[in-house]
């Protein structure tokens, strides 16, 4: 459906888009993921049509997208300040893509209440948008964008602005509708948890190019890299050489999954790794900082070399500031990062 080859964007002599290489297959549902410069919107506008390339290409459909302007693409766009009209009322809104495309005027009022329908608000088109909350906004934004049936609909931080109660409700919501009409959508955000819950598949973004692509699980479980494993919010990563089972660390031998690269390679160690032993047992550690999570403890120990460890402990084997305790490590949340 979208496949972008070579994809290029130069601000002066910095790439902001590199070479990227991308498919979206349709009814699909991609979410691209990086922090705050690594050219997220880039991308998005890049396929929109915003943004010209310098060098590749965005196939839409299997036709170059050279040269065709934005409103001749067949795309939805949802931005993160949702850009609602606000002089006019909700229904005014959501036609204005219909307008655009030339929907007669007889169609557009029964496509206006079966979207407000679609997306939680029925019979809310005289609403003034001023008077809608946050998140009743944004689904006005949504039905607007989903309104001339774009073949591809992206979304810019979607959900960016609303509170995070509201944004986890909204991102189950917005899976459900998209699976039911069989929407592909390329989505951009900064929020792990927003992607891995919206997408069939994420893209890691680092500087301009694609760091890493795969199911939620997969780069949640293989982080291909130390940037990925540091992006996702895992701290414990250092040099390793792994010989079989084993890797060699400083924080001495840690046992790892089979089949793991050989060799040597960075090492992830997830907080959930860490199990406490009797004395004498293990690495000795003195626990540094302790903060309740709810469903467990997370604890910072300081081991006599190397850097602190991130571990989580439950309520009952979370050890106090200060006290000294041995760990060891379960092989099956170590992971062998793949870059050496
Ligand atoms: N028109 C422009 N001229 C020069 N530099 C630009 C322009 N637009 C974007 N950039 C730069 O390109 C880089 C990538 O920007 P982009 O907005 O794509 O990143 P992003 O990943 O979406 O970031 P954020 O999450 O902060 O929105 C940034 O360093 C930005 O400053």
């Amino acid at each position: 459906m979208l496949s972008l080859t070579g994809a290029t964007v130069r601000f002066g002599d910095r790439a902001v888009l590199d070479a990227v290489d991308l498919e979206v297959a349709e009814h699909e549902i991609v979410c691209v993921l990086g922090p705050s410069g690594s050219g997220k919107s880039t991308l998005l506008r890049a396929v929109a049509g915003l943004q010209p390339l310098d060098a590749g290409r965005v196939l839409l459909g299997g036709a170059d997208q050279a040269g065709v302007p934005v409103h001749r693409r067949g795309v939805g766009l949802m931005f993160q300040d949702h850009q609602l009209f606000p002089q006019r009322d909700v229904a005014g809104n959501v036609a204005f893509g219909l307008r655009m495309h030339g929907v007669p005027k007889g169609e557009q009022g029964a496509r206006v209440a079966e979207l407000l329908d679609l997306v939680g608000l029925p019979g809310a088109g005289r609403r003034a948008v001023s008077a809608l909350s946050g998140g009743e906004q944004q689904r006005v934004a949504l039905a607007r964008a989903l309104a001339p049936r774009p073949r591809l609909l992206m979304l810019d931080e979607p959900l960016g602005q609303l509170d995070r109660g509201l944004r986890e409700r909204l991102v189950v919501e917005l899976r459900a509708l998209f699976a039911r009409l069989g929407t592909t959508v390329l989505a951009v955000t900064h929020d792990q948890g927003e992607a891995f819950a919206l997408a069939d598949r994420v893209v890691v973004m680092n500087d301009g190019r694609i760091a890493q692509t795969g199911t939620p699980v997969d780069v949640w479980r293989r982080p291909a890299s130390e940037f990925v494993a540091r992006f996702l919010g895992f701290d414990n990563v250092v040099p390793a050489t792994v010989t079989g089972a084993a890797a060699d660390t400083v924080w001495g031998k840690i046992p790892v999954p089979d089949g793991s690269p050989q060799g040597e390679h960075r090492l992830l160690v997830r907080p959930a790794a860490l199990r406490r032993v009797p004395a004498g047992e293990g690495l000795a550690c003195r626990a540094a900082t302790r903060t309740f999570r709810g469903d467990h403890v997370a604890v910072t120990l300081l081991p006599a070399e190397g850097p602190p460890l991130e571990a989580e402990f439950t309520l009952r084997d979370a050890p106090e500031e200060g006290a000294e305790v041995d760990v060891e490590f379960r092989a099956e949340d170590v992971v062998v990062l793949e870059e050496a």
